[in-house]
C-alpha cells in the first residue's frame, strides 16, 4: 500500500504555446514504505512533484497515481508536513495533533489513546496542553510531524520539512525521523536541498535536474546503510563519520555540481 508512480510526466505552466515547462518526462517509482529523499537545484520542480501526489496539483502530462489510482485530489491516505509548520495557533498542541482523526470522525476514546501514544512517541506529553506559540520552532514541527503520524497515512509527503530549524535542532529532529521512520515506515517523499540529511535520512535519493525538471539520478542507500549497519549508530555525526556515508554524499553531491556546471556553460 502507498506505493507512488511517476509516469513521464510533465508540467506546463502558462498556455501550451507560450508557456514555461517546469517538468518534462519525470518517471519515478516510491515503493510502498519506501523513504524517497529528492535532491535538486532550486526551480528544478520538487515541490510541484510533491503536490502532484498530494493532490494539489495536476500534471499537464503523464499520470501520477497511488497503488495504480492516478490522484486527481487530496485523500485521507495521504499527509503532508511543510516547511512553515501550519498549526492552529488558537488550539493546544494536543487539539491540533486530535484534529484530522476528529474530521476523519474516529471515535473520542479511539482519538485519546492515539493522541496520546503519539504524544509520548514524540516527546511531547509534557507539552500536550500548550499552544503554538509557546513552543520553538522545533517543537512545532515536532508536532507537524505528530499530526501527520497519527493519521496512520500511506504516504508521508515531506517539503523542507526541517528547513526552518536552527542547525542543533534540525539534528535532533532527523534524529527522530529515523527513529519514527525505522519504527512505523510509510512511503515517504522528501524534499531536502541538505544532502546529508537525504542520505542519512532515506533508502534512496532522487537527484533532480533543471530545465526542464526532471529525475536524473537515483542513489540507493538502503543497501548500504544495512551492510555497512548504520542503524547500530544512535548518533547523527556517528553515521556521518563512516566512510561508506561520505561516500554516498560525495556521489550526491558530485551529480548535483555538474549539473550546475551545465548550467553556467
Ligand atoms: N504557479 C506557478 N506558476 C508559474 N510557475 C511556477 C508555478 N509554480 C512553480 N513554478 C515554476 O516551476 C518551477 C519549479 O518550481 P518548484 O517550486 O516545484 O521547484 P523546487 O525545485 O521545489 O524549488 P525550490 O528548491 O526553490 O523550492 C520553478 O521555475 C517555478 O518558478
Amino acid at each position: 500500500m502507498g506505493a507512488i508512480r511517476f509516469d513521464n510526466v510533465g508540467r506546463i505552466y502558462g498556455t501550451k504555446q507560450d508557456g514555461f515547462e517546469a517538468l518534462k518526462g519525470v518517471n519515478l517509482d516510491i515503493a510502498d514504505r519506501e523513504f524517497m529523499a529528492v535532491v535538486g537545484p532550486s526551480g528544478c520542480g520538487k515541490t510541484t512533484c510533491l503536490r502532484f501526489v498530494a493532490g494539489f496539483d495536476q500534471p499537464t502530462s503523464g499520470i501520477v497515481s497511488v497503488d495504480g489510482v492516478q490522484v486527481t485530489k487530496p485523500g485521507p491516505d495521504r499527509a503532508v508536513v511543510f516547511q512553515q509548520f501550519a498549526l492552529m495557533p488558537w488550539k493546544t498542541v494536543c487539539e491540533n495533533i486530535e484534529l484530522g482523526l476528529r474530521n476523519k470522525g474516529v471515535p473520542k476514546a479511539e482519538r485519546i489513546k492515539k493522541v496520546n501514544d503519539i504524544l509520548a512517541l514524540m516527546s511531547l506529553t509534557s507539552y500536550a496542553d500548550a499552544f503554538p506559540h509557546q513552543l520553538s520552532g522545533g517543537m512545532q514541527q515536532r508536532v507537524s510531524i505528530a499530526r501527520a503520524y497519527v493519521l496512520d497515512p500511506e504516504v508521508l509527503l515531506m517539503d523542507e520539512p526541517f528547513g526552518a530549524l536552527d542547525a542543533q535542532t534540525r539534528v535532533v529532529m532527523q534524529e527522530e525521523l529515523v527513529r519514527l521512520a525505522r519504527r512505523n515506515p510509510r512511503t515517504v517523499m522528501f524534499i531536502t536541498h541538505a544532502v546529508e540529511e537525504a542520505v542519512y535520512l532515506a533508502d534512496r535519493v532522487a537527484i533532480m535536474a533543471r530545465q526542464p525538471g526532471r529525475v536524473k539520478e537515483i542513489i540507493d542507500i538502503r543497501s548500504v546503510r544495512e551492510a555497512e549497519r548504520w542503524d547500530d549508530h544512535e548518533k547523527i555525526e556517528d553515521v556521518m563519520d563512516l566512510e561508506s556515508f561520505v561516500h554516498l554524499r560525495t556521489q550526491i553531491w558530485r551529480s548535483l555540481r555538474q549539473e550546475k556546471a551545465m548550467e553556467i556553460a
